[in-house]
């Protein structure tokens, strides 16, 4: 019977979890199991999906690892009971704060500097400081910080509060390039200190379950996307999930006071720049409610219209921007008229305007990829397949589908568990070639550019 290792993503709308052979990485049975929707949430109903999800498979297991949607704030009191609902990364409501936590700490170069990026509202340390100022008793009561990953791997067995430098990059208050916590940057925010999480070593064991599988420290979603598809240096990932990301792995981490660029760590040891967009598969579904279809027939309808969409043009910040930072926006469709008023075009703009602010981001990671390797829930779809080419400008490789966040993290498992790194086969993928349409992109930077006034009043 060969090793079995299991893997879990717990993101932002679901929980999935797989089993895995230890040796090669082939998957012998998966399951999920939805979160509810909002932007804070109870962490308990991560650890109900994960029970569903997991049940029958965990326990099968000689080794877990937990990957998490990033930056989510888990607030802890002494007893390790839960002080309020976690506030995810998609919640902008410390948007001024972190306006004003930029400032108060030297400026944009010198957060970049210290911590690997600007914070945006999506950062652990800006909902530090929302939390210190709206719910002071909480605040006070508040004992230690944690991620969502952390959180899940402390329930799951005897690790303790324990998190790796991916997942802490994502904080505000780590030094991914000295691998250590900033507690100046914490302190500031949140008005004192609080116990944060152990960092462990990429591949560490770090507990044991109940049933004795070993316990790996876990990471952020992104960085075991990135571990679940064996990213090399010079390969660009785009995410399609309920964030859009673009990353890359890196020996050398990103400096980028622009705020653009995130410089993460990954869960090898190197870094994951990454630029993350708000808005990416539920401006698909949120056309499907305009156009009275399914994703289907969304698909259909876009692939029957032009590229360009006959001049109309979603910018899709649905329910505020990161990249750019526009925590306050709305989505504009744009050079609506009577002629080109059709169901084809509105849904050929919402695939076109997600895709553009993707194109956006990987612009923003610098150089030009020889292709894009497209993941996530929306990577799926026909159209988003063969559209993607032509706004990326190069090929568009779709790999076998297959949960890469989940299998990034049974891949850090079986790391922990052997410990070495498994070579796992890279997964076959379907490459989609197009002729560049650079009128899409002009079409989405027209549009992006316009309203930034209107941002600013
Ligand atoms: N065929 C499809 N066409 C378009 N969108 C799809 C399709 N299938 C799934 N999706 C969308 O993919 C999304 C889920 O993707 P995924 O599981 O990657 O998200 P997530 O893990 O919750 O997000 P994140 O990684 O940002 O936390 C849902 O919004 C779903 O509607
Ligand atoms: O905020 C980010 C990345 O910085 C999102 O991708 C979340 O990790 C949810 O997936």
């Amino acid at each position: 019977m060969p090793v079995l290792v299991a893997g879990v993503d717990s993101s932002t709308q679901s929980t999935k979890v797989v089993l895995c052979e230890a040796e090669t990485g082939k998957v012998v049975a998966q399951a999920a199991a939805p979160h509810p929707s909002g932007t804070s949430c109870p962490p308990e109903a991560w650890w109900t999906a994960l029970s569903r999800a997991g049940k029958d498979l965990l326990e099968r297991a000689a080794a877990v690892a937990v990957a998490g949607q990033q930056h989510g704030m888990v607030v802890v009191d002494d007893e390790g009971e839960v002080v309020r609902n976690a506030l995810l990364w998609n919640d902008t409501r410390s948007a001024p704060h972190a306006r004003s936590l930029i400032t108060e700490l030297g400026g944009p170069a010198a957060w970049a500097r210290t911590t690997g990026s600007v914070p945006t509202a999506s950062f652990t340390v800006t909902k530090l400081r929302w939390l210190a100022e709206h719910e002071p008793a909480n605040a006070a009561r508040t004992a230690a910080v944690l991620l969502p990953h952390d959180w899940l791997t402390w329930k799951l067995g005897s690790a303790g509060y324990v998190t790796d430098r991916g997942d802490a990059s994502g904080t505000g208050y780590y030094s991914p390039a000295d691998g250590t916590w900033l507690p100046t940057h914490l302190e500031a925010a949140f008005g004192r200190t609080a116990r944060l999480p152990r960092v462990a070593a990429p591949g560490a064991a770090v507990g044991e379950t109940p049933w004795g599988a070993i316990l790996a420290p876990g990471t952020g979603d992104n960085m075991g996307a990135a571990l679940g598809l064996g990213l090399r240096p010079g390969d660009v990932a785009v995410s399609l999930g309920t964030s859009g990301t673009a990353f890359t792995v890196s020996e050398n981490g990103s400096v980028d006071p622009s705020g653009a660029v995130a410089g993460f760590a990954d869960a090898t040891g190197r870094f994951l720049p990454l630029v993350c967009t708000m808005n990416a598969a539920r401006v698909l579904t949120a056309a499907t409610s305009l156009l009275g279809t399914d994703l289907h027939g969304l698909s259909a309808l876009a692939l029957s219209a032009p590229p360009g969409a006959e001049g109309l043009t979603l910018l899709p910040y649905l329910d505020g921007e990161r990249t750019p930072n526009r925590p306050d926006a709305n989505g504009v469709l744009r050079g609506l008229t009577s002629s080109n008023a059709t169901r084809a075009n509105l849904a050929r703009a919402a695939v076109e305007g997600m895709l553009a602010g993707l194109a956006e981001a990987v612009n923003h990671l610098g150089g030009t990829p020889q292709r894009v390797i497209l993941i996530g829930g929306a990577a799926s779809n026909e159209a988003v397949r063969l559209i993607a080419p032509e706004v990326f400008g190069v090929p568009v490789t779709v790999p076998r589908a297959a949960e890469y966040v989940a299998l990034g993290a049974a891949r850090q498992a079986a790391w922990a568990l052997t410990g070495d790194l498994p070579d796992w086969a890279a997964a076959p993928g379907e490459t989609f070639s197009g002729t560049s349409q650079p009128v899409i992109r002009q079409q989405y930077r027209t549009l992006r550019d316009e309203t930034e006034k209107w941002s600013a009043q």
